[in-house]
């Protein structure tokens, strides 16, 4: 896998990060992730091919073992505030002191200056200070925030794993490590670089919810069929919108022009109608094999066993029955090889990795007993 022979010790967080670490172990780096002692379960539901190993950081031996393993590791991925990681002595001027190829990838929501950086926050905060967030929602409605994907994930989890990953490139060259600053926010309005370089085409001279990529335009939004599910209309280009008409059984000459926007709203009505006369199903026969650009809106039930995903196996079941998607993107020669086994217990693989990291059976041995460490059943014999 493109990944391997990369060691990451992952510290365990709320989403972002656990993210990152999952994209990093599906392509096939070595991931630890650092739990706390006492903590019992994990809330990472992110943990694919991950271990666990659970060491109390508020001991100065825990401290020790973590400086340890970031010894012999390539990247340390933290998503704690500013200022929690210096006060535990595992800021990086320590550790790439220690290490200097260490890939030091630091995972907030506003970075580690500005006036915010030490606050606490979550997605909505992020996603609402990238600036995106003020665009998102339907018109004459309050701002909405899809989900916490924007920010924890698109600008957070995956921006990180990028960083991290040109970081590992650039030190083929360099020899050296470097410290990743990886904001959600930022990375949010990263990820929104578009909505920004195309002000001034006309694309958003509305307000919210009224433009043509905002749910503003009748041929690029959702329409209820009549068995209460919805499909999906893209249709923007002349030749596909006519294909959408096509399809809908509706003649261009007896409608307004597709970009009359004063007539969004009559259009809108008989699309609306036209939607609701058929299902899902009937709908999907009518416009599949055609480029009208309108598809199901799968739910989590059907959306692996639709034929175009079921072809290229685009979801994958674990061995506990848990479906979720494969990763992506598809790499021909070296793809991701996902673990299917179940998420490891807080704690698991403590005495296995540090085994690993040249610790003898009687350091890990005291380790456990003094609770620096911690693996599940707590047997303090090896
Ligand atoms: C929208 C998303 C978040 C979604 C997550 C939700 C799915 C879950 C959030 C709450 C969960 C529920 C809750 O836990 C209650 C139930 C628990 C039950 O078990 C399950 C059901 C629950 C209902 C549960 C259900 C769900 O799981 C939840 C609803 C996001 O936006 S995530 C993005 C968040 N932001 C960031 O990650 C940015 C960077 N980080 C931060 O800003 C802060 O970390 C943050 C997130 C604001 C948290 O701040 P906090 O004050 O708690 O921590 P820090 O200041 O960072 O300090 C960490 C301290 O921990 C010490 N520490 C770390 N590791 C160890 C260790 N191994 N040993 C000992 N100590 C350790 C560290 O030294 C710090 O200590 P100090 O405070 O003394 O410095």
């Amino acid at each position: 896998m493109a990944l391997a022979g990369v060691r990451v010790i992952e510290l365990a967080g709320l989403a972002p990060a656990p993210f990152c670490g999952m994209i990093l172990a599906d392509f096939g780096a070595k991931v630890i992730r650092v739990d706390r002692t006492k903590v019992g379960v994990s809330l990472d539901r992110q943990a694919r091919g991950k271990r666990s190993v659970a060491i109390n950081l508020k001991s100065a031996a825990g401290v020790a073992l973590l400086r340890k393993l970031c010894l012999q590791s390539d990247v340390v991925l933290e998503p704690y505030r500013r200022g929690v990681m210096e006060k535990l002595g595992l800021g990086p001027n320590e550790l790439l002191k220690e290490n200097p190829r260490l890939i030091y990838a630091r995972l907030t929501g506003y970075g580690q200056t500005g006036s915010y950086a030490a606050a606490a926050g979550h997605d909505i905060n992020y996603l609402a200070m990238s600036g995106l967030l003020s665009r998102l929602g339907r018109s004459g409605e309050e701002p909405y925030a899809p989900l916490n994907l924007l920010a924890d994930f698109a600008g957070g989890g995956l921006t990180c794993a990028m960083g991290i990953l040109l970081a590992l490139l650039e030190r083929t060259r360099s020899g050296k490590g470097q410290v990743i600053d990886a904001s959600m926010v930022e990375g949010a309005a990263y990820t929104g670089s578009f909505v920004w370089k195309s002000q001034g085409t006309g694309l958003w001279g509305r307000p919210r919810g009224q433009n043509l990529l905002d749910s503003g335009a009748p041929f690029y939004d959702t329409y209820r069929t009549s068995d209460g599910r919805h499909m999906a209309v893209g249709a923007l280009e002349p030749q596909f919108y006519a294909q959408l008409l096509h399809g809908l059984e509706l003649a261009e000459a007896d409608l307004p022009a597709q970009m009359s926007v004063s007539d969004w709203p009559e259009l809108r009505r008989v699309f609306t109608e036209r939607f609701a006369s058929k299902t899902q199903a009937e709908w999907s026969e009518v416009f599949d094999g055609t480029d009208a650009c309108v598809t199901p809106v799968l739910s989590f039930d059907d959306v692996s066993s639709h034929p175009h995903n079921r072809d290229r196996g685009s979801f994958l079941r674990d061995r506990d029955g848990q479906e979720s998607p494969r990763p992506a993107p598809l790499l021909c020669r070296t793809p991701a090889r996902p673990c299917l086994a179940p998420d490891p217990a807080v704690g698991e693989h403590t005495v296995q990795v540090l085994q690993e990291y040249g610790f003898t059976a009687a350091e890990i041995e005291q380790m456990l007993a003094a609770g620096v460490v911690e693996r599940p059943g707590v047997a303090s014999k090896l």
